[in-house]
């Protein structure tokens, strides 16, 4: 499975070992940056994020910022993605359950770099439940 990753200058160091991990665990893993501390506008990373994901070149992605609000907002600009901001394990497994995300913002300011990996794991082992569920995201496309 390939996995497509994007941060701004808060997420760098998460990043990075979220890369290590994913890889050691066998996933082909796209970075699109930033790979530096230097101060960056996260839409610059995570459009490429979010392209990748929308266009089928990543299953899945995560986007990493300080709160995460700011990835969240701009990857789910994107008709084909369903962005996620979570902050727990539950919140992590529900949407995926739920909601079908195929993208998971980590808030890297406010969680821990454990926190985040195991968000990473439940993330990539938790499977959409279908049913009334998928009438639900069918709708959050916008019509036209
Ligand atoms: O998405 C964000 C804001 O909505 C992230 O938290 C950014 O990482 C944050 O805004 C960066 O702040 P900085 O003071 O420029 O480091």
């Amino acid at each position: 499975m390939t996995i497509s990753i994007g941060n701004d200058h808060a997420g760098t160091e998460y990043k990075f070992e979220i890369i290590k991990h994913l890889e050691n665990k066998g996933y082909i893993v796209l970075n699109f940056g930033t790979d530096t501390n230097d101060s960056m506008d996260y839409p610059d990373a995570i459009h490429p994020t979010a392209e990748a994901v929308e266009m089928g070149k990543a299953e899945l992605g995560f986007i990493i910022c300080g709160s995460g609000n700011g990835a969240q907002m701009t990857a789910n600009k994107h008709q084909g993605i369903r962005a996620a901001l979570c902050w727990n394990n539950e919140l992590v497994a529900l949407t995926r359950q739920h909601n079908n995300a195929n993208i998971l913002a980590i808030p890297a300011r406010f969680v821990s770099l454990q926190q985040a990996i195991g968000f990473v794991d439940i993330f990539l082992t938790t499977k959409f439940e279908g049913g009334r569920h998928q009438n639900r995201v069918s709708k959050i496309s916008c019509a036209g």
